[in-house]
């Protein structure tokens, strides 16, 4: 597919999405944010593809939503954008497929508020993390104030929010905002090691895992572990599950199909 403000590769079974509007540190734009949209679009659809990776060229992972639109907007506009840009970051949350953020860099406002709506975080100790909203004399609207208090704590999370300051890469780990740091020459072959290992899982089980998770996370107790159960009830069902077992039982490696 054609796009103009990132690049798509695929790499076995690995989808990298890559934003590339490094001389505005990938900030997102209308355009960027709707081929955003397509391009997971295109991950999820493909089968051959098992992981997705989401990253930025250049010195920025994304410094957020593009602030040169926001004098345009009336309030009405601004609703529709920050309920776009959450719409899209919903999207990404839900897919079937695991997500991993390669942070190479800032990764500020809607950028961060990005990563977080992806499985999985791995930053370069070089990275600057943070929601600066505030000095903007507004607050988060791609999602960073309920995905954000969730992953950290409210503590954490509000004072994230009420300095706008920016956290390194290792602070980031220390707060459990990423899952780990790697200095930025190791970055992209630390997290093409992690998404290898995870493609090489049954991709039923993968969504499956995700699906609980999320749905677990906004629900009581109870119905998330009565989900679990019953998703467990169904991934006795598959092929993977054949094969996963016997592989065990026959002292081999799996080839999970996704069936
Ligand atoms: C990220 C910062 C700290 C980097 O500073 P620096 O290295 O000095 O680079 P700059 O010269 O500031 O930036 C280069 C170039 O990119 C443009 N740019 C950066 N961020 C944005 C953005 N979010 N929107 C639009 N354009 C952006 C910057 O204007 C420069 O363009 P020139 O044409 O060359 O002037 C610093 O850039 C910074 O603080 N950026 C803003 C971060 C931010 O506030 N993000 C939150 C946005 S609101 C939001 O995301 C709502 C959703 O919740």
């Amino acid at each position: 597919m054609e796009y103009e403000t990132l690049e798509t590769k695929k790499e076995g079974n690995l989808f990298w999405i890559t934003l590339n509007r490094p001389d505005k540190l990938n900030a997102l734009n209308s355009k960027l944010l709707e081929e955003l949209n397509r391009a997971v679009s295109e991950g999820e659809s493909d089968p051959e593809v098992r992981v997705i990776i989401i990253t930025g060229k250049g010195k920025a992972f994304c410094a957020g939503a593009d602030i040169t639109q926001f004098n345009q907007l009336s309030p009405t506009d601004a609703w529709r954008f920050s309920k776009r840009g959450r719409e899209v970051m919903d999207k990404i949350e839900s897919l079937s497929k695991p997500t991993i953020a390669m942070i190479n860099g800032y990764a500020l406002g809607g950028g961060l508020e990005l990563a977080l709506s992806c499985d999985i975080r791995i930053a370069a100790e070089e990275a600057q993390l943070g929601l600066p909203e505030i000095n903007l004399g507004i607050y988060p609207g791609y999602g960073g104030t309920q995905r954000l208090t969730r992953i950290v704590g409210k503590g954490r999370a509000l004072e994230i929010m009420m300095t706008g300051d920016r956290l390194s890469g290792k602070d980031a780990e220390r707060y459990g905002l990423v899952n780990r740091v790697t200095p930025l020459s190791n970055l992209e072959q630390e997290t093409r090691k992690l998404a290898e290992k995870i493609a090489r899982k049954s991709p039923v089980s993968l969504a499956l895992i995700k699906e609980v998770v999320n749905k677990g996370l906004d629900s009581p107790l109870a119905s998330g572990l009565s989900l679990e159960s019953i998703g467990w009830g169904v991934i006795f069902s598959t092929e993977d599950k054949k094969e996963g077992v016997n592989a065990f039982l026959e002292k081999r490696e799996p080839n999970f199909k996704g069936k």
